[in-house]
């Protein structure tokens, strides 16, 4: 059996939707599938999640947005119609929008995840009556029905090991089953939404639970590329990578699939297979535990901009134990995340993403360094990118990094930091995000051409 998830490329439209049902029914084992909401029809048109995020903050400031709701309703409607489904289907997308609205409006807890969820719900109402109608049996399934069972976070669930057992129950069904992805219900019944991107979190939680053969995740490219390919045209395409590899991969920027999707299929050791919605006949990306030795080293080089890095020196820090614990619970009093903290003698630097440190936090961080640590400098660069090159074999490996310097020099960019992983399949530079795009296209000819 496998589970299939489609994104929200393979949803925005009808004619979307149709391609979705060939893929479907052109093979029987393709019996769970997760949706997203509808996204992008063209390059400058907004996701839906993005159009119900926008919504939601309008109410939040007591204007609701009247052309951004008639926006949401008219895509489903759209889509309704061009399928043909029965006119109570766009009815029951929109009732569902209404009430989510009505919980934005009365300030409930968690009411926006609530309505960021209507996408997803709306896309699974629409392609389980689709199938219906084209003489499936299928059925919409509900995440509480199927028993996804999250922890509380608003915007950032975080699966219950609880969820499996029960998600096994569904393998007695016998028809389609079509499952709204990105949220979950709290064990209490509230529901809440995994982080943006997290239909993918969706699909393997539900292979893993039901422990599919394969975990089918259906999008827009044929495979995933070494690079991503606004940098670089038609980069070299990947056809196998280990959970390991795609899970730093997609950490330090491959948007393609979300980071914490590979641990609930890895766990079970279930193959992920990327594929494209538009071309389903090309083989795409497997991801997979083991892969036997391959010549290349690197198999990637990820990317991803709006980095911080925040800078500490103090003569003889090495020798004051506790230092770099008390630096970190400054950052954690003030609910601060950080990404890496590579460090020197005297010096630290902490790598965070900038929109976790506004400047009314950013005020309160570094006054409470310097107070309560006594250090000598301590200052903030904006404007960085991180930059990772990933790879199994890397590590018994004389001369990557040499190679990587070399891409740098040649770039004309200067390296601001390196950390290598403690995974030891990924090595990661700092640079501005000015020299982005050169660093990138370097490394991508040094390591691939
Ligand atoms: N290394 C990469 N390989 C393939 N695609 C990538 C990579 N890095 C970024 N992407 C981008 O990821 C996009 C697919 O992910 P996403 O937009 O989330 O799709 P979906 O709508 O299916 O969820 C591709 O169109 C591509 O632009
Ligand atoms: N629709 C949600 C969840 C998701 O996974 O979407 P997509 O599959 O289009 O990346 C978002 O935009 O965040």
């Amino acid at each position: 059996m496998k589970v299939v998830k489609f994104g929200g490329s393979s949803l925005a439209d009808a004619s979307q939707i149709e391609k979705v049902r060939s893929i479907i029914e052109s093979d029987e084992q393709r019996r769970v599938v997760v949706v997203s909401a509808p996204g992008k029809r063209f390059s400058g048109d907004t996701k839906v999640t993005d159009l119900l995020i926008a919504l939601g903050e309008s109410i939040q400031t007591g204007d609701m947005d009247d052309a951004i709701y008639k926006q949401i309703i008219d895509r489903f409607r759209t889509m309704a119609e061009e399928l043909n489904l029965p006119l109570r289907v766009a009815e029951m997308v929109r009732d569902k929008i209404d009430e989510a609205v009505k919980l934005v409006e009365k300030s409930s807890p968690h009411a926006l995840d609530a309505l960021k969820a209507c996408g997803e719900d709306g896309s699974a109402l629409l392609v389980s009556s689709y199938l219906h109608s084209k003489g499936s049996a299928a059925s919409y399934v509900n995440p509480k029905e199927a028993g996804i069972l999250v922890r509380d976070q608003v915007g950032g669930a975080l699966v219950l090991e609880e969820s499996f057992e029960q998600l096994y129950a569904l393998r007695n069904r016998n028809e389609i089953l079509v499952i709204p992805g990105f949220f979950g219900f709290t064990p209490e019944g509230q529901l809440v939404t995994f982080s943006r991107g997290g239909s993918d979190i969706t699909g393997s939680i539900v292979a893993a639970g039901l422990k599919a053969d394969m975990y089918e995740n259906f999008t827009d490219v044929d495979s995933v590329y070494c690079v991503n390919p606004m940098y670089v045209d038609q980069p070299k395409q990947l056809t196998s990578l280990t959970y390991r590899e795609m899970r730093e991969l997609s950490y330090a920027g491959f948007s393609v699939f979300h980071d914490e999707a590979l641990i609930p299929a890895f766990k079970e050791k279930i193959p992920v297979c990327i594929k494209n919605t538009n071309n389903p006949s090309a083989p795409g990306t497997m991801i997979v535990a083991d892969l036997p030795e391959r010549e290349s080293h690197v198999v990637g080089i990820a990317s991803d901009e709006g980095f911080l890095n925040l800078y500490v020196s103090k003569y003889l820090m090495n020798r004051e134990v506790g230092f770099g614990r008390r630096l970190l619970q400054i950052l954690e009093d003030e609910g601060v995340s950080f990404e890496h903290a590579p460090s020197g003698i005297d010096d630290m630097s902490v790598v965070l993403r900038e929109h976790h440190l506004p400047p009314e936090k950013e005020e309160v961080v570094v006054q409470r360094i310097k107070e309560e640590l006594q250090v000598d400098t301590v200052m903030i660069e904006r404007d960085m990118a991180m930059i990772m090159i990933v790879g199994e074999g890397m590590n018994q490996t004389i001369g990557i990094a040499s190679r990587a310097a070399v891409a740098f020099r040649e770039a004309d960019v200067n390296i601001e930091m390196i950390n290598q992983g403690s995974s030891e399949v990924s090595m990661m530079f700092g640079v501005k995000s000015s020299n982005l795009s050169k660093a990138v296209q370097s490394l991508y000819h040094t390591f691939f051409e």
